[in-house]
């Protein structure tokens, strides 16, 4: 499938998965990726949240599903993120999407309403990694789901729904396995390597 056909867009562009754990790192790697590569980085759980901020009936109730740890509708983060990448269409050099797809059937409905993935990157961390970095996260982010129950709920959905999603891309040849553990830096020099095989 040509990347981005059905995005009212004529132009081939990289669209980028950042599909990994809670607290792995991928929003801090992606700020890296804007700074070198010039892509435009798509959270999420920024639109969600952005939404929630503006106070919207829609944004209370996507608030209560993230306090619980749970994942919003299909249909409501696709949407929020197809329009945001129709914004930037023109000028977008490629898209970092970072915490799409959550599940199978997030990357299934991704390539029939936008188009295929050019690379899916996975940054694997383990979990005690993972809740270590969200529970000194919580000391200062101000998000309601950086505690320690929501924490739990959501790794435990990453290993059930998200996981699998890592294994359907697997059989594409797209997906490139980041290791955790290093620094910020020596994260983002695999994540560079794996960006600059697309070249
Ligand atoms: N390589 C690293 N070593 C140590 N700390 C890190 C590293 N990468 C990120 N962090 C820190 O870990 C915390 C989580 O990182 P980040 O917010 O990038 O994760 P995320 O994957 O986007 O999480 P979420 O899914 O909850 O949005 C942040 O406080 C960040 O500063
Ligand atoms: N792709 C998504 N599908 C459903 N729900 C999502 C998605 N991305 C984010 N969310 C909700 C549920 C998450 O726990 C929160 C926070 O997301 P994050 O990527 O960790 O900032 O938002
Ligand atoms: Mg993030």
């Amino acid at each position: 499938i040509p990347p981005l056909d059905r995005c009212h867009c004529n132009k081939i562009i990289n669209v980028i998965h950042f599909t990994c754990g809670p607290g792995s790192g991928k929003g801090t790697q992606c700020e890296k990726v804007v700074a070198k590569y010039g892509f435009t980085h798509l959270s999420s759980g920024d639109l969600l949240r952005a939404e929630v901020s503006s106070g919207s009936e829609r944004g209370k109730q996507l608030a209560a599903i993230m306090e619980k740890g749970e994942l919003v509708p299909l249909d409501t983060v696709l949407d929020m993120i197809k329009e945001a990448m129709i914004a930037k269409a023109d000028t977008s050099k490629g898209f970092l999407i970072d915490g799409y797809p959550r599940e199978v059937r997030q990357g299934e409905e991704f390539e029939k309403k936008i188009g295929a993935p050019s690379l899916l990157l996975y940054i694997d961390a383990k979990a005690e990694t993972m809740v270590k970095r969200l529970m000194k996260r919580g000391e200062t982010s101000g998000r309601t789901d950086d505690n320690e129950e929501t924490i739990k709920k959501r790794l435990d959905l990453y290993y059930k729904a998200t996981e699998p999603v890592i294994a359907f891309y697997e059989g594409r040849g797209i997906v490139r396995k980041i290791d955790s553990e290093g620094s910020v830096d020596q994260v983002f020099s695999q994540v560079a390597k794996a960006i600059d095989s697309l070249k």
